[in-house]
């Protein structure tokens, strides 16, 4: 038996619902430029569940599922606000939030197909607004209830600030919702598979998946991007802190990726969203130091930005605060773990590999009193 590190190039599963194939990612099929330039983040859950896209009925009454189940209950956000939250990041809370949703909900172990229907609208629904209402919680306001008149992303920003969004920001956030929602075999995905292959249920699932996001070599990522960006500061120290930081040794969040290596077919709609909004709030700077970022490690690494790095400038352009940017990923990508789940359950089989073992053979077992 021989080990791949990382388990790279390995083929762990068949899979109908995102595909990256010489470069190009589809949903169901669907090239992620269309779905980027013309679909509602509504109608790719859809997709991505459905296995088609929805026809206007179909669109009007997964809306109208999502709008009646998006209230958490009173219990959850008084737990919530029980947390210390002003020490744990967001992610971990969402992590136990997402737990929490599981213990609240009568249906958490049922394992029909039209049981796992319902629990995925929940999950989908009550993600933002967890997400939110912590947000306002730990800066001392009152959680905003969901709109029931409002699309997801819409509904999201309003329920973080208190306020209608202006068009032009449901817009970005619906693409950029839209970019994120599924990814093939990405580690977080990966994590719910496994989870969920031993017939564990959905909420189990998700928050393993939330665990696996988490880390700054996947999701965590577009966080870390604007840590640096904020470190560098302005546009003519980019050049130094990239030379210093690879003298170090140090990777550089938001480049680089286990599949794309020609780059990421998302990264360029997150660029020019980056390019517009930014224009908008009069902050280009973000958008010059990262276009300058790319292009130094570019030429000399031949690394390229992935999903997360014009995510990054994008999400702060929409006043969105640094720490919720990944808990945002996982608003979206939920979608896409739940029709892995979905798809987990439908031809299930336990995930086990193998393990090539290093270390000591056959060692005489001594009594504690003699060692
Ligand atoms: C949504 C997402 O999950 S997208 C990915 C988000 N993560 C990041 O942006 C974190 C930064 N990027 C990385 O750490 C990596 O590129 C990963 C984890 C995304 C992919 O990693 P892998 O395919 O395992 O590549 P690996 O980490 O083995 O890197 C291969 C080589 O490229 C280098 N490298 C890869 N990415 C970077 C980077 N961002 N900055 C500097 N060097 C890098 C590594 O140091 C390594 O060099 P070496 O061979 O001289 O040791
Ligand atoms: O596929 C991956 O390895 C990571 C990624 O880009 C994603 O999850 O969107």
């Amino acid at each position: 038996m021989t080990a791949t590190r990382g388990l790279e190039g390995v083929v762990a599963t068949t899979s109908s619902v995102s595909s990256i194939i010489d470069d190009v990612l589809t949903y169901r099929g669907y090239s992620i430029d269309d779905l980027a330039d013309f679909a509602t983040f509504e109608e790719v859950v859809y997709l991505l569940w459905n296995e088609k896209l929805p026809n206007e009925q179909e669109l009007a009454q997964l809306k109208k599922e999502l709008a009646a189940a998006s209230a958490v209950s009173d219990d959850l956000l008084n737990h919530l606000k029980s947390l210390p939250l002003k020490n744990v990041h967001p992610m971990a809370i969402l992590r136990t939030a997402v737990s929490m949703l599981g213990m609240y909900d009568a249906e958490a172990e049922d394992m029909t197909k039209e049981g796992n229907m319902r629990k995925a609208i929940r999950l989908q629904a009550q993600m933002s607004t967890v997400v939110t209402a912590f947000a306002r919680i730990r800066d001392g306001k009152d959680p905003v209830a969901p709109r029931t008149d409002l699309s997801f992303a819409a509904n999201f920003l309003y329920m973080l600030t208190g306020e209608e969004p202006k068009e032009v920001a449901v817009e970005a956030f619906n693409k950029a919702l839209v970019l994120h929602a599924d990814h093939e075999l990405n580690a977080s995905t990966f994590t719910a598979r496994v989870a969920v292959a031993t017939l564990s249920d959905m909420y189990s699932g998700v928050t393993a998946a939330i665990s696996a996001l988490k880390g700054p070599l996947h999701g965590g990522a577009n966080e870390q991007v604007m840590k640096m960006l904020s470190e560098i500061k302005e546009e003519d120290q980019v050049e130094s802190y990239l030379q210093k930081a690879l003298e170090q040794k140090q990777k550089i969040m938001g480049f680089g990726h286990r599949v794309y290596k020609n780059g990421d077919p998302r990264a360029k709609h997150l660029r020019e969203m980056s390019k517009q909004l930014t224009k908008m709030t009069g902050e280009e700077k973000w958008y010059n130091m990262s276009v300058k970022l790319a292009e130094l490690l570019g030429k000399e690494k031949g690394l390229l930005p992935n999903v997360d790095f014009y995510s990054a400038s994008v999400y702060h352009s929409l006043d969105i605060p640094h720490d919720i940017f990944t808990p945002i990923f996982a608003v979206s990508r939920v979608s896409g773990w739940i029709a892995h789940i979905l798809e987990q359950y439908d031809n299930n089989r336990l995930i086990r590999p193998r393990a090539d073992y290093t270390g000591p053979a056959m060692q005489k077992y001594i009594p504690v009193t003699e060692r």
